[in-house]
């Protein structure tokens, strides 16, 4: 499926400062942080440990909202949104890829992705469960349960997932830090090639410098600041 990129307009963070903590023990883990991701870009965000990146993806999607700054998904300021609005813009808006796929261990591959749509079913993007199966390289494995899968294909699924309800914002928490070397290059293909072929903005958190060759852009956090 080919997704028309110009009715879309990625993420836009503008000057996000979020505090976290209390009285003496408040640090500042964005630090007036901008970024822009378009339509079809995958960009890596790289970084020392507490440098501040899952706080970034927390922001980004809606789920953290920063004490300054504006965080635009899709033409949307999410920090202008009450609780609810914010959160029906991320189920719409906003798809997540975690470390190790989260499957839920009852279900086959295919219907982790048709639950997702299930939930999703008054909305016009959903995706056809079995098309995205294919795209991703599990066809043939749509009826083994997460046990039945290797930890690539695991996180095969966990993409597809995260694409079924045509998102315009994908966020990737180290989707590669289950994987060896190989599969964490396969992974990280199959990011940039949905990336461009859904026309979504992907932003993937990784420590992993092997598959930043995959990557249009790579960004640097440092003390809760952002340079690249
Ligand atoms: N709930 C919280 N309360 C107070 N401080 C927090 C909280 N969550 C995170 N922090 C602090 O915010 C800073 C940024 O944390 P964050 O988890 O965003 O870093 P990170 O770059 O993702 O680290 P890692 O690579 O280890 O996952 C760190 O100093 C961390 O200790």
């Amino acid at each position: 499926m080919t997704i028309d990129a110009t009715t879309r307009t990625g993420l836009c963070l503008a000057g996000v400062t979020l505090r976290l903590g209390d009285g003496d023990d408040t640090i500042t883990a964005l630090d007036a942080v901008s970024l822009t991701v378009a339509p079809g870009e995958l960009v890596a965000v790289v970084g020392p440990s507490g440098a501040g990146k899952s706080s970034l993806l927390a922001v980004a999607g809606g789920l953290t909202v920063p004490d300054q700054g504006s965080v635009t998904v899709d033409g949307s300021d999410l920090t202008a949104m009450k609780p609810a609005a914010r959160t029906a813009h991320r189920r719409e808006h906003i798809g997540f890829v975690f470390q190790s796929g989260n499957l839920i261990p009852a279900l086959t591959a295919l219907d982790q992705l048709r639950l997702i749509g299930h939930l999703n079913r008054r909305r016009t993007g959903t995706r056809d469960a079995e098309q995205l199966l294919a795209e991703v390289g599990m066809a043939g494995k749509a009826h083994r349960r997460p046990h039945q899968l290797s930890g690539g294909e695991r996180q095969r699924i966990g993409i597809a997932r995260a694409l079924i309800g045509g998102p315009s914002l994908l966020l990737a928490d180290e989707p590669t830090a289950a994987l060896d070397r190989a599969r964490s290059h396969e992974v990280v293909e199959l990011l940039a090639r949905e990336t461009r072929r859904a026309a979504v903005a992907t932003v993937m958190v990784t420590h992993d410098t092997d598959v930043l060759e995959h990557c249009d852009r790579v960004v640097e956090m440092v003390d809760g600041q952002l340079s690249g």
